[in-house]
């Protein structure tokens, strides 16, 4: 049978256990602990509560480029500028006045001024008397990452010729509009674009220069273009352009704008010679029918502005 002194020593062998005396242990940096984390190739450091550092693995050298010893026993005030060490600060509050763990990215710029994006996950630690004391840092770099998720993002949205939203993407972005619209927070027009006799131009020059005639007539659509207007590859020569917050006079002024801007540019050939192109465009307007009936509209707008010797603007 236990007797009472070998009860309390045991309950504080547990309670010390649960709370060890962490802030000592960490500023005593013990050599198997820094053994450990320097084994560990992500950037790892620890700081008190003051935001001084209180020490670091070598990975973490290498990601500040400072040693060690030029960071222990200094805070974020005296290693970064201003601005990031109050972005640093402040999270580091949050997590003192809200202990346990914390996740979050941000962009950085790295001390030779490469723009780094990075994961943080800190957790606090506390000292004996139960009082938050400081924290421990993990940090990984997500540059590559974010990278290849920007370059998906834009293949996933943009058309690959053209640089214009693609066919999904911009029937999603005209879906916003239109529930604006059915709201009745605003006007809107949806503008079917063909080029005219497109075939040709393939069958003159070859689908290179098609091609870069399809770049061109994006460009100058792109130019021609208002903030808000959608511009959107509807299909090999077909465009889309979701017009919101217009009235449908000036959609019907704007429709015409595009046209002429178009048959009035010509595009350089290597050659020096000039392509001319025009475009035929059908309009029609939002009168409570759903997005899909707005573009079968257009269509139909379209079509007969092709049957009216092509280069005009036809409503539906
Ligand atoms: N170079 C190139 N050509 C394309 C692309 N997508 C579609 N086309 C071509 O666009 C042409 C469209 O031809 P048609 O539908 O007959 O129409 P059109 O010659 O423009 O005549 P109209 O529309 O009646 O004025 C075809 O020759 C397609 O091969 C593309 O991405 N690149």
């Amino acid at each position: 049978m236990k007797n009472n002194s070998s009860k309390k020593a045991s309950s504080n062998l547990v309670s010390e256990l649960i709370q060890p005396d962490l802030l000592s242990f960490l500023s005593n940096n013990s050599p198997v602990l820094q053994l450990m984390i320097d084994t560990l190739p992500v950037p790892i450091f620890y700081k008190d509560i003051a935001g001084v550092y209180l020490g670091c693995n070598k990975a973490f050298e290498e990601f500040i480029k400072l040693t060690r010893k030029q960071l222990i026993g200094r805070s974020v005030y005296e290693l970064f500028d201003k601005e990031l060490a109050d972005v640093y600060q402040q999270a580091d509050q949050a997590l003192f006045d809200s202990p346990g763990n914390q996740v979050y990215e941000k962009q950085i710029k790295s001390l030779q001024g490469d723009d780094l994006f990075v994961k943080f996950h800190k957790t606090s630690f506390m000292d004996t008397d139960g009082n938050v004391a400081g924290l421990i840092g993990v940090i990984f770099d997500i540059t590559e990452q974010k990278r290849l998720e920007a370059v998906l993002t834009k293949h996933a949205t943009l058309d690959d010729l053209t640089g214009l939203y693609n066919r999904r993407e911009g029937l999603r972005q005209g879906e916003i509009h239109h529930k604006i619209a059915s709201r009745g927070g605003s006007q809107l027009a949806v503008f079917m674009l063909d080029v005219d006799y497109f075939k040709q131009v393939n069958d003159r020059y070859g689908h290179i220069v098609g091609d870069k005639a399809l770049q061109f007539i994006a460009k100058k659509l792109l130019s021609t273009s208002r903030m808000n207007d959608v511009l959107i590859r509807y299909g090999g020569e077909e465009f889309l352009i979701i017009v919101s917050g217009t009235s449908e006079g000036d959609a019907a002024v704007l429709a015409e704008y595009y046209r002429e801007t178009l048959a009035n540019s010509a595009m350089s050939l290597d050659d020096g010679k000039q392509l001319r192109l025009t475009v035929s465009i059908g309009v029609s307007y939002f009168r409570q029918q759903n997005l899909q009936t707005m573009i079968h509209q257009a269509d139909t707008a379209l079509y007969e502005a092709k049957g009216r010797n092509r280069n005009t603007v036809c409503s539906f």
